[in-house]
């Protein structure tokens, strides 16, 4: 293992750090959107408050107990043998990447997600995710894709690329502290799309796995290179990774992408022929959906299950999206930035490529000239969304 693998982990608890301003200021604010966001009954409205308050007390409390009325959940086990050593601790005092997993599984618990009432299955986030698909900004992007449509094959691979990447500043937990919105395209701090390209176009079509982050008007634009790919003959079957649970606010569930599917095939233009040739590559299994338990874990990718490991290593490229997946992809540590992308992601088991705009402290392959004068422009770079990178290796 190389030495840089030492790295310390993120905490909440380090002064400066990114992630104590997530538990101090973010988490509160949502557990209150959540609790305003659907007519809640007397008691989720009482978990809800009970949980506000661990927040703000800063004390991990267990998940309900199993034979509990919220005690259903399939995970249960998974959570107390993950939390042994970590629950009833600070939130701030065990890895950033392990408490905001398990914070968003205790807002699900909250709401009733898991138990056998009326709230099972309703996603708490489903109101601010609606809203955003059918927002006008989604109209506006969807026809901007009859203009793409003119443009030579190279202008548009590119577009389709930028667009995808791009999508993921569009991040409704980001969105809830960040000021002002998506905004346009920023810097590239890391530019591998050739290494991409290449990785699709000078061999024979493969399987492509996409790992997707957020609903909405980043699961559109996903939707939009998954099928380039699929129609210019670059994949022979794409494979698109959700979450099987609302997790982080607006990442994607399989009913995020149906809706999100029948947004595109319901629009006018190019983007209701991309949501039809997507709607039949589904049907015929040439676009397969997964919602994989693994992909809610607290847990880096190096801790992926045989049989994530052996779907990635079957793929000629593994896609991800977004921050979180790249934390989980190079691990959530505070990395020197000139450290390997290649060294950190040694264990994963096919070629990968993460598509990335800045929105935490970790950060690998950029050389520390240009990270320090970024850092001295005293810009948050490093967390804002303003900046972006597709990082990859063959
Ligand atoms: O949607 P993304 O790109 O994964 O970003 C989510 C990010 O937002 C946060 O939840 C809060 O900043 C990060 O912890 C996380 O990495």
């Amino acid at each position: 293992m190389p030495e840089a693998m030492d790295a310390p982990e993120i905490m909440g608890n380090v002064p400066g750090a990114y992630a104590l301003g997530v538990f101090r200021e973010r988490h509160p604010i949502l557990v209150r959107q959540v609790r305003e966001a659907l007519p809640y009954t007397p008691d989720r409205l009482r978990a809800l408050d009970a949980l506000l308050d661990e927040v703000v007390r800063d004390v991990m409390e267990p998940l309900h107990d199993p034979d509990g009325p919220d005690g259903t959940a399939h995970d249960h086990a998974a959570w107390a043998a993950w939390g042994r050593g970590k629950i009833g601790r600070r939130w701030v005092d065990v890895p950033f990447l392990w408490a905001e997993s398990y914070f968003y599984r205790k807002l699900l618990e909250a709401t009733g997600y898991f138990g056998d009432g009326p709230w099972r299955g309703v996603d708490p986030f489903g109101p601010a995710k609606q809203a955003e698909l059918h927002s006008t900004a989604v109209d506006d992007e969807l026809a901007a894709l009859d203009h793409a449509a003119t443009l030579p094959e190279d202008e548009r691979a590119a577009g389709v690329l930028l667009g995808s990447l791009w999508g993921n500043r569009a991040d409704l937990s980001h969105a809830i502290t960040a000021t002002g919105g998506p905004g346009p395209a920023g810097e590239l701090v890391v530019d591998d799309g050739a290494l991409l390209w290449s990785l699709l176009r000078d061999r024979a079509p493969g399987k492509v796995c996409v790992l997707a982050d957020n609903a909405g008007r980043e699961l559109l634009p996903d939707l939009v290179l998954i099928d380039h790919l699929l129609d210019r003959g670059l994949a022979a079957e794409v494979v698109l990774h959700v979450k099987p649970q609302p997790y982080f606010v607006s990442d994607a569930t399989p009913a995020d992408v149906a809706a999100s599917l029948r947004r595109l095939a319901g629009a006018p233009g190019q983007a209701g022929k991309t949501g039809e040739r997507l709607w039949r590559a589904m049907g015929a299994g040439r676009l397969a959906l997964r919602a994989h338990p693994f992909s809610c874990a607290p847990l880096p990718y190096s801790d992926m299950p045989d049989d994530l490991r052996e779907e990635f290593a079957s793929a000629a490229l593994t896609i991800t999206k977004g921050d979180l997946n790249y934390r989980r992809l190079v691990g959530d540590r505070f990395w020197p930035s000139a450290t390997p992308f290649a060294a950190v992601t040694s264990y994963f088991p096919g070629p990968v490529v993460a598509l990335r705009t800045l929105k935490s402290d970790v950060l690998v392959g950029v050389d520390e000239p240009v990270s320090a004068a970024l850092d001295a422009s005293g810009r948050s770079w490093r967390t804002s969304g303003t900046h972006a990178m597709i990082q990859g290796r063959a």
